[in-house]
């Protein structure tokens, strides 16, 4: 069992304050999922958890231990992996080097998505965005990381190898926090944590279904017989 979490985090990117005191716990083993239109906040959540953006304000816990000075090299090798939804992969090394880099052995990363297999020679950066999150995503299934950041897991993936990727992702035995645009439809019927953020702020925390059941606007009042409202 592991939880990360920020509490109060702020975040400046120069003089625009990107998190205005964000608070969210992520537990694991399971999904918690960031929702939020662009500029949201969604991935410097994501890099404020992996220790790639410094925090002007506020703490970064895991497991309730203030982690907020510890640099990004040290959390990644205390077993947390982020996998950016940008430059995820090594361009200029070919598949298997990239997959070599976590492990000898790619063994899991070519059964969750066969179609990495002929690819293994080539090198990353010629594959298309869709291959390429395959091979980011694959990163962080062989890193039998205890906490995993993904952004945009299924950017560019057909629907089918969209759906693999969550299922595979749900059943890592690991704290996983992925930014999404909206809830995807694999996820829909499980149970999964949702924070949703606007401008910087936690809008919305609570269990997926409960925020579709909000977004559902209730019938409208039907009228009595007599054609007033009830
Ligand atoms: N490196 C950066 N330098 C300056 N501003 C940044 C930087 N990264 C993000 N921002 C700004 O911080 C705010 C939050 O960006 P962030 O990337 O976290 O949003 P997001 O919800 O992940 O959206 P998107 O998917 O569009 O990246 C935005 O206003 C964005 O313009």
């Amino acid at each position: 069992m592991t939880t990360v979490a920020l509490r109060h985090a702020r975040v400046h990117y120069g003089p625009l304050e990107a998190l205005h005191g964000v608070t969210l716990a992520a537990p694991g083993p399971g999904l918690t999922v960031l929702l939020g239109r662009n500029g949201s906040g969604r991935s410097t959540v994501l890099r404020a958890l992996a220790g790639t953006v410094p925090l002007s304000g506020g703490a970064v816990l895991w497991d309730g231990v203030d982690v907020t000075r510890l640099p990004a090299h040290e959390r990644a090798r205390r077993g947390l992996c982020l996998v950016p939804d940008r430059q995820a992969v090594f361009g200029s090394l070919t598949v298997r080097e990239n997959l070599g880099l976590t492990t000898p052995d790619p063994g899991p990363a070519l059964a969750a998505y066969p179609q990495l297999r002929p690819l293994l020679p080539r090198r990353a950066g010629t594959l298309s965005g869709g291959e390429q999150r395959m091979l980011a995503v694959s990163r962080a299934l062989l890193a039998r990381a205890r906490v995993v950041l993904v952004d945009e897991p299924a950017q560019g993936m057909a629907p089918a190898v969209a759906a693999r990727t969550y299922e595979v992702l749900a059943r890592l035995d690991a704290c996983v926090v992925l930014a999404e645009q909206r809830l995807p439809p694999a996820l829909r019927g499980r149970r999964v944590f949702v924070y949703e953020l606007s401008r910087g702020a936690v809008v919305f925390a609570g269990e997926a279904g409960e925020r579709e059941r909000r977004r559902t606007p209730r019938p409208r009042p039907v009228d009595g017989p007599d054609g007033v409202g009830s």
